[in-house]
This record gives C-alpha cells, structure tokens and sequence, in this order.
C-alpha cells in the first residue's frame, strides 16, 4: 500500500508522498491513475518527498502534473510540501530548503499559517519558451482561430504565457488556453495565464496549466502574472492576485532579484492506495 497526504493550496490540490520512508514505483500511467478524479485520488498535481542530493539542501522536490509528465516548478505545490515536511516531523525547522528541477528554493512556515516561498529570478524568454523574437519582448502576437492574441513569456522554472484581458470572467480560457498550451511555440507546452488588472497593487487571474487544464489557482502563474504586469508597468511591488480559489500575495523588485510568494497550505485527509 503507498500513503498519501491530500492537500490543496487555494483549490490547487495535490497528492503529496513521503518517497524517503516507503518505496515509490509509479510510472506515468501509475501517476495519471493517481490524479484520475474517477479511478483515482483525484488532483491537479503529485509531489514527491525525496531524500536531499547533497547536504546543501533538506529535501528533493519533484512535480508530476495529472497527465504524468514531471515538471520543475509549483508554486502552490512548495507551500504544502513545507506544511507536509514540517507536519510529518520530517524536519523541525520552519526554514526548508529544497532542491528542485529547476534549481533550488526555501520555503518558510510563517506564524499564522501561511507559507512564503522564494521562487527564485524570473527569466525571460526563456529556452523552454524559444519565441520568434531573439531578443525578450514585453510582447508576443499568435493568431488564433483568426484572432490575434498578444502574450508575455517568463519561466518561474516552468513556462508562462500570460495574456491581459479585460475580464477574466469572459476569458476564453479553456478554448484559447488548450491551444496555446500546445502551440507549435511552445516546445515543452506552456501553462497560460489570462490576466485583468484591477489597479496597480492588485490583478485577477486564471491559469489553463500545461498538463492539467484549468486549475482553481496556479501560484507560478500568479508569480509570472506580477512580473509580466510590472514589466510593463501596469503592476507595482507589492501585488495582490486574485485566483478563482482566493488571493496570493506576490513580491518582486525588478530583473534579476527573485520573487517572492505567500499563501496557505492546507491538510485535507491521510490515505492509502495500492499503487
Ligand atoms: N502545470 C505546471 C506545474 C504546476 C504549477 C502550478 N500548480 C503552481 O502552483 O505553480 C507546469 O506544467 O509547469
């Protein structure tokens, strides 16, 4: 039987397994079965607990979306992976520092609950997301069913388009969303934010995710949504984003310094499945 701890970050939920202290053998068809909300568990994404690779860092972290396929970032993910360490007694400090695909991060359990969570430098046109400009642009232009849409590219270790609409309650988020998400552009695929500025400290958002669809929130896409706002000036530091399944607080002081996330972490139920 393989354990598992249920757990969502503002709706984004997650099967978290403690892969140090029981053998994990799941494949992509295994991970999918897990994440099927029929004929499994049921989630957005499955993180693993792994043992550190070097003494510079407490854990490995690493991120399979519902479709199987491993990525190198989630930001939603991080924060129950501190609450889970820290819960499990796997690690008594409120400080963790782990060691993901996409380099590492600290997360840091805050009084009051909360979790914030260094997410490192933002890039920008970044290698998973080779665009038709050489040189970074605050804009890119794809047409769509005859439609042109205008996007801003940034990987928080995982690719993001981020379109600003008008209203995100009439973004055509799944039609637009499923088609981006798999652009020719996109080599490695991308999660894809639609994004309504409500005034310069405050956005809303929604996020189709690569390998997933829609989610109730997507806390990289809300880090890539801040930078690309306050790139182009529509944003300043600090930003408050507003998620179908609540509010992120992001932080960012310009190119080159990291960004900065916080946001609950919540224990839904323990189980157990034959995996
Ligand atoms: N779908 C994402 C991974 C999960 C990101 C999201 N759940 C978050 O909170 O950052 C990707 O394929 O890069």
């Amino acid at each position: 039987m393989l354990r598992f701890t249920k757990m969502q970050g503002l709706g984004n939920d997650f099967v978290v397994i403690d892969a140090i202290h029981q053998a994990v053998n799941l494949d992509a068809a295994g991970l999918r079965r897990l994440a099927d909300r029929h004929y499994g568990i049921g989630c957005d994404q499955i993180l693993l607990v792994e043992p550190p690779p070097s003494d510079e860092v407490d854990f490995r972290y690493r991120i399979f979306n519902a479709d199987g396929s491993e990525v190198a970032q989630c930001g939603n993910g991080a924060r129950c992976f501190a609450r889970f360490v820290r819960d499990k007694g796997l690690i008594d400090r409120d400080e963790i520092r782990v060691e993901t695909a996409s380099g590492r991060m600290v997360l840091r359990l805050e009084a009051g609950g909360e979790v914030r969570v260094d997410m490192g430098v933002p890039r920008h046109a970044p290698a998973e997301v080779p665009l038709l400009a050489a040189e970074e642009r605050l804009g890119y232009t794809v047409n769509i069913d005859g439609v042109d849409w205008t996007f801003g590219a940034v990987s928080m270790g995982n690719p993001h388009a981020v379109i600003t609409v008008p209203d995100v309650d009439a973004a055509p988020v799944a039609r637009v969303g499923a088609a981006l998400e798999r652009h020719e552009l996109f080599p490695e695929r991308a999660n894809i934010g639609f994004m309504q500025v409500l005034d310069s400290h405050h956005a809303r958002l929604r996020v189709y995710e690569r390998g997933t669809g829609e989610t109730l929130a997507c806390g990289s896409g809300a880090c890539a949504a801040a930078v690309v706002g306050m790139l182009r000036g529509a944003l300043q530091d600090p930003v408050r984003i507003d998620l179908p399944g609540g509010a992120l607080r992001i932080g960012w002081r310009g190119r080159g310094t990291p960004v900065h996330m916080s946001g609950p972490a919540v224990t839904v139920f323990e189980g157990s499945i034959e995996a």
